[in-house]
């Protein structure tokens, strides 16, 4: 049985480009940046007037004038005026392009303008006052936005500014979600005695939709020849196969056999890990395999330790490691890595986390009551309060 360690270096050593595709910048929220974005002209792209009043020669000003005859009006949009006397001025609009000859805008409400002369009202005025300067937030050319970031709204109106009405972006993987189990029933049915609701590929959809990522689902029944014939043509269409249930060591847990029949190579089966032991993946040209153990907890965890920085880094996203302070003491003997559910709280600034007692990999409704995994090692068995761990968050 390999260690969560090296289950984690095999899986990021077998990453996948899914390419780029190029989409419309209005539908690219979510989506990872495959190109860089460099400014097409400077930022501002001229002087720009940043309150509406007028515009003078500071040097006018210096010299003792108060009073300036009103030249003509510079709207924003409009070509730049030129101011004919430099003992002038010209009233200007936020947005407006500076008019040349001036280099300084007072408000309107420091001014009183009476038959076409204004009179400026105060004694303190700055040369370049309320100037928006050329080239100020950028010169063209500068990079405004890396390859491989998330796009967001922040990012969209740089797009818009620079005129990237079509932009390049990580292509989307496609992915199945495959439940395997004659106990589970759908959502909208009433389960018989024996019976329960499938949960596991809605949970794995949700929280592949955290990732942008939407998935197709199906579920199969425990008949060896039922999953082969469905998993080959799985294999042929998906990019990535996700499975939740039939990896461990009961009379209907087929799918290793099946896989590997099906010619998919096994990378590993088992981590030393609680919950979520059982893990088997595996790869062909084409697919990766990740076979996650059935119950809800493993299932939930495994996606998030082993799916999640794969396929950040497969997408060129950078893999975010945080921790916290175990809150407090914690004892467990088994020789695995222990993936412990916490409550997470924020105290003088530092993240804490409580662990919940819930009942086993089976008690999915403990995962509502936490917000992370902390991951204690198997080196030790006795975890004190005040030590640092990673963890892994989910909310
Ligand atoms: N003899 C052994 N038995 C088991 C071992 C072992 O090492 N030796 N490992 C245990 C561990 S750990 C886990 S985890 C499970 C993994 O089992 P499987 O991956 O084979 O999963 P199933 O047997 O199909 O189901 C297990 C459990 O999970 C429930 N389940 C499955 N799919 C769903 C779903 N889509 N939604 C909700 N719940 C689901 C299922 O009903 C079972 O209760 O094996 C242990 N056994
Ligand atoms: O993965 Mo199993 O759920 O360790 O209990
Ligand atoms: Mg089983």
């Amino acid at each position: 049985m390999i260690s969560v360690r090296e289950a984690n270096n095999i899986i990021l050593n077998s990453t996948q480009d899914f390419g780029v595709e190029e989409i419309p910048f209005i539908k690219s929220v979510g989506r990872i940046l495959k190109e860089v974005i460099t400014a097409d002209r400077d930022f501002p792209p001229f002087n720009r007037v940043s309150m509406d009043g007028i515009c003078i020669d500071f040097d006018a000003f210096k010299n003792g004038q108060r009073d300036f005859k009103v030249e003509g009006i510079q709207a924003a949009g409009s070509e730049q005026l030129s101011m004919q006397n430099a003992k002038n001025c010209i009233e200007v609009m936020t947005g407006a392009v500076l008019p040349n000859n001036a280099n300084t805008v007072i408000r309107y409400e420091d001014v009183t303008i009476k038959n076409g002369i204004a009179t400026i009202n105060i004694d303190l005025i700055n040369e370049n006052q309320n100037v928006h300067p050329k080239g100020k937030d950028g010169k063209v050319g500068d990079v405004l936005i890396s390859e491989n970031k998330i796009i967001s709204a922040a990012e969209i109106g740089v797009l818009a500014t620079v005129g990237k009405s079509l932009v390049k972006v990580a292509k989307l993987p496609k992915v199945m979600i495959v439940s395997t189990g004659d106990e589970l029933v759908g959502v909208d049915e009433i389960p018989l005695e024996h019976q329960i609701r499938r949960s596991n590929v809605f949970t794995l959809v949700s929280l592949l939709e955290r990732l942008n990522i939407s998935s197709e689902t199906a579920h199969i029944i425990d008949d060896k020849s039922v999953l082969k014939q469905k998993i080959k043509r799985f294999l042929k269409e998906f990019d990535v196969l996700l499975f939740s249930g039939a990896v461990s060591k009961g009379k209907f847990d087929f799918l290793p056999e099946v896989l590997e029949e099906l010619e998919v190579e096994k990378r590993f089966h088992k981590v030393a890990q609680r919950p979520g032991k059982p893990f088997w993946f595996g790869e062909n040209k084409d697919c990766k395999v990740f076979a996650f153990p059935g119950n809800p907890i493993s299932t939930f965890v495994n996606c998030l330790a082993y799916f999640y920085p794969w396929y950040s880094k497969s997408v060129g996203l950078e893999i975010e490691e945080e921790t916290a302070i175990l809150g407090e003491d914690v004892s467990f003997k088994p020789n695995l890595e222990y993936f412990l559910q916490v409550k997470l709280e924020s105290k003088y600034g530092h993240l804490v986390a409580f662990p919940i007692k819930g009942n086993g990999s089976g008690d999915l409704a403990s995962l509502v009551k936490t917000d992370a995994f902390i991951q204690l090692p198997n080196d030790k068995t006795e975890f004190k309060k005040g030590e640092v761990f990673s963890i892994i968050r989910y909310r």
